[in-house]
């Protein structure tokens, strides 16, 4: 049973992609409710209360994905998911359109005092002349971070009749034509804007983007929105930006401490604020509950996930093209960690063929995940393959090549390790499946799958004979047998498979041999 810990106010609407799955159990329920319960959990869904600490993925033992409910992963320690191979979603999009209205209604506020104004007259009083406010129209609006919410907000501002002016380092001039915004640098900005808003993550670089420097470059009298993330626009700058009259006035949805405590900024008449809504909508919270449980329910189906932070995005199209080789190079990797049994250095891919016209990261990583597999008793998955190879020293080589081998495409995996260098060349073919058809250039051809028999030894008659006979002797049936050699009379191997795993005295029996110098028993997974 897989199953899901709910750890945060999520909409129980959203969660329909669970229902009607018996294989995975839901439970709706704080981490400290199930504190006790907390290594049974595979996969975890959460907004932003809970924090995703390396102490807490101590404890959860069996995480396998987390998934936020919303765009900023800040709560979640991603390096720390990253090293534990647990793959990290997000929703990116399903609070765009709530949380670009809310700037908006932030701005149309500000503009026009209404909190204040709201609280003053339902107090009792009638000032007309304190807030008359400033219209929108011919003003400039300045967006800090033109991605998703940004881009959305220039509409709304067009529709307002205001000019928008960009910043954002990954704004091409194509995009920034089609969204009608002019750009230039974040100075330039604050020299032009008489709105600025910022709509970037929290980063090292936009943390105190705008601070006692940078505030003092703005027009005065400008007014600044935050409904990004607290910390972009430093409180205390802020604070004494407002006091001196430098800054007209701010609406603030988030703080650098949610719920925000003892914070001098809540004294002051001009800033405005909301408790973190701007994602707290009925549709936004239906959108992002969908979007990550569904996000779930294709990870425990195997279907690479959309949205992933620690993880390359695959399209469902791609990901049908290359599944046969995403599995065949785990079986390659699988096959070579069971014969090189000592310290290695290099692990190596060679893609020849047309098939690999796409980023192929996907498929090394899973080649990586493959060889660590059984091998070492840490989770090693394509989240963290690459991660884990660099932390010992192992170089991890990736080339594409025209050469096939007469295949239409095929992959060439190469293990170096302290003594021993080994390379498997490995096709699928359609219709045949998987075969693996070159080992340290003999030639074979065989399905890698299931319970297999590596031999090597000398070509000279009599010694199939031989090991046909030891295993006729111990009861195991051969289902299939392929032999390769490079020359007449000399190295040679064998590769058989059977119907049941081979027995380890088996195994040890027919390496006594003198005939046989290599016997090798081999578990691969079945396609
Ligand atoms: N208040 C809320 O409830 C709420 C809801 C949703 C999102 N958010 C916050 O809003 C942020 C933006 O959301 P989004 O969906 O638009 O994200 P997004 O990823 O689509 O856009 C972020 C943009 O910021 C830009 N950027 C990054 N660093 C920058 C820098 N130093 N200077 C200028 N631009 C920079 C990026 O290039 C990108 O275009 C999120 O990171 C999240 O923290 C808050
Ligand atoms: O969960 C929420 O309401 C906040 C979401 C918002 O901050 C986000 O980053 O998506």
């Amino acid at each position: 049973m897989f199953k899901v810990l709910v750890a945060d106010a999520i909409k129980p609407d959203g969660l329909t992609p669970f229902i009607g799955r018996e294989d995975i159990l839901v439970v709706q329920k704080t981490v400290e409710e199930v504190r006790n319960e907390l290594h049974e959990f595979d996969a975890l869904l959460v907004r932003s209360a809970t924090k995703v600490t390396d102490a807490l993925l101590d404890r959860m033992t069996s995480l396998k994905i987390i998934a936020r409910a919303g765009v900023g992963v800040d709560n979640i320690d991603v390096p720390s998911c990253t090293k534990r191979g647990i793959i990290v979603v997000n929703a990116p999009d399903g609070n765009t359109i709530s949380t670009a209205e809310h700037t908006f209604a932030m701005i149309a506020s500000l503009a026009r005092n209404i909190p204040q104004a709201h609280q003053t007259v339902k107090g009792g009083g009638w000032e007309r002349n304190r807030f008359a406010g400033t219209e929108l129209k011919g003003k400039t609006l300045g967006i800090v971070g033109m991605g998703r919410i940004g881009s959305e907000l220039t509409k709304r501002a067009r529709a307002f009749q205001m000019d928008v002016f960009a910043f954002d380092p990954f704004l091409t001039a194509e995009r920034a034509k089609e969204l009608q915004v002019s750009t230039g640098s974040l100075e330039d900005l604050m020299a032009v804007s008489d709105f600025i808003t910022v709509h970037t993550p929290l980063t090292k670089d936009t943390k105190g983007l705008f601070n006692r420097e940078t505030i003092q470059k703005c027009k005065d009298g400008v007014y600044l929105i935050n409904c990004a993330r607290g910390g972009i626009i430093d409180e205390e700058a802020l604070y004494e930006a407002i006091e001196s009259g430098k800054v007209a006035g701010a609406a603030l949805d988030v703080f650098v401490e949610e719920p925000p405590v003892d914070n001098r900024l809540l004294n002051l008449n001009q800033i405005i604020v909301t408790p973190h809504l701007g994602a707290s909508t009925k549709e936004a919270q239906l959108n992002v509950a969908k979007q990550v449980a569904k996000e779930v329910v294709s990870f425990v189906d195997g279907i690479p996930v959309s949205n992933s932070i620690n993880l390359p995005a695959i399209p469902a199209e791609l990901f049908n093209r290359i599944q046969p080789y995403y599995q065949l190079v785990k079986t390659v990797g699988s096959f070579l960690s069971q014969f090189i049994q000592e310290g290695i250095k290099e692990i190596s891919v060679k893609y020849g063929g047309d098939t690999f016209d796409y980023d192929t990261s996907i498929l090394t990583k899973a080649l990586v995940s493959g060889f660590f597999k059984g091998r070492v008793d840490v989770n090693v998955n394509e989240v963290n393959a690459l991660l884990y190879a660099k932390e010992r020293s192992i170089t991890i080589g990736e080339k594409i090549s025209n050469e096939a081998h007469g295949y239409s495409s095929s992959v060439t995996v190469k293990i170096v390790g302290e003594t021993k260098t080994m390379e498997v060349k490995a096709t699928y073919i359609k219709e045949y499946g998987p075969r693996i058809f070159a080992i340290n250039d003999f030639k074979i051809d065989f399905y890698p799958e299931g319970h297999i028999l590596y031999i090597q030894h000398h070509d000279r008659p009599g010694v199939i004979g031989v090991v046909g006979k030891k295993l006729g002797d111990m009861n195991l049936n051969i289902a299939t047998m392929q032999v390769g050699r490079k020359e007449a009379g000399g190295e040679a191997i064998m590769v058989l498979t059977f119907d049941e795993e081979i027995p380890e005295d088996a195994l040890s029996d027919l390496a006594s041999s003198p005939d046989l110098s290599i016997v090798q028993g081999i578990e691969l997974p079945a396609y």
